[in-house]
């Protein structure tokens, strides 16, 4: 039995938190790019998809501590495609390593009660131990998922400063002095402030990529303060690495995932060498964060 094995009981920061003590920081992601399934030697259809993604969970399942799908890659072939993705989130979990399904929800609250229903709820079809949302309908809107995450023991990723370079015509608008992305972390602080009185990290965290350079410090963005998880996508193939990850975060390192897809990825499709890929990632943050 792996010693990170999933409970409803633990909220989703502690299990996360005993999931990097053990396994390193990494998070893997599952990106069936077209590109990539054709150069592991697969149809892009959903035969490929399969046979990519089952590959994926049996290199990365009891090895890696978190791992990522990207939802779009799975929507591309309808539900077909999203059949793939839960099975494998099924999969993933079932052998104690924890999903972030990236879909980058949000909506009106009435409609965000659904994805918080579809994606965190009790009788979810395939939940992931958190998910990846979107507070630009301002973050109050994602309460129905910040609401039934904490009920079952789940995670949301609030997006606050994204990896790509437009993100900051929005994220870096300030209203009154306050940026929007501050916005979004003083509000991911507070839905933590009931774990920091524990010494738990939080359930709710933050997007901020490893590519952002030095907006966190001209923000005056106080990540560490937020006590939450902190995704770090943008390491590897869009550029980002261990040194941007410590120029980035900061004294926030220790709670920080960086996430990397292609860069994993490109080691497949033999399975063997793509758990290496991810393992020696893992090890290689775990030594430059720590
Ligand atoms: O700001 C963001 C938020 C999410 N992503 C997602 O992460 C991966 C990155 O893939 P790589 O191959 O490692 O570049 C992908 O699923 C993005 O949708 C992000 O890149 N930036």
């Amino acid at each position: 039995m792996p010693e990170t094995t999933v409970t409803e009981q633990t909220t989703f920061g502690q299990r996360l938190r005993a999931a990097t003590d053990r396994f390193g920081p990494l998070c893997a992601g599952i990106d069936p790019h077209r590109a990539l399934v054709e150069s592991w030697g697969l149809t892009y259809d959903v035969d490929g998809l399969t046979r990519f993604t089952e590959t994926c969970v049996e290199a990365f399942a009891g090895h890696v501590g978190v791992v990522k799908p990207q939802s779009a890659f799975f929507e591309v072939f309808g539900s077909r495609g999203i059949a793939v993705l839960e099975r494998a989130i099924v999969a993933l979990r079932d052998a104690g390593t924890l999903v972030i399904l990236d879909a980058k929800r949000g909506d009106i609250g009435s409609t965000m009660s659904a994805y918080a229903e579809a994606f965190l709820g009790k009788d979810a079809v395939a939940p992931a131990d958190a998910l990846t949302a979107s507070p630009y309908l301002g973050f109050e809107s994602l309460r129905p998922a910040l609401d039934l995450a904490a009920q079952t023991g789940r995670g949301v990723f609030v997006l606050a400063l994204t990896s790509n370079p437009e993100g900051r015509t929005v994220q870096h608008a300030t209203l009154r002095d306050t940026s929007v992305a501050e916005s979004i972390v003083a509000g991911a602080a507070a839905e933590n402030a009931a774990a920091r009185t524990h010494g738990d990290l939080g359930s709710v965290g933050l997007v901020v990529g490893a590519t952002v350079g030095s907006a966190v410090q001209e923000l005056g963005l106080d990540l560490a303060g937020c006590n939450g998880p902190l995704l770090a996508p943008g390491v590897g193939a869009q550029g980002g690495t261990s040194e941007d990850l410590r120029r980035v975060f900061g004294d926030a390192l220790p709670n920080v995932l960086p996430s990397s897809s292609r860069e994993v990825l490109s080691a497949g499709p033999d399975v063997v060498q793509l758990r290496e890929q991810a393992v020696r990632t893992s090890e290689h943050h775990a030594g430059l964060l720590r």
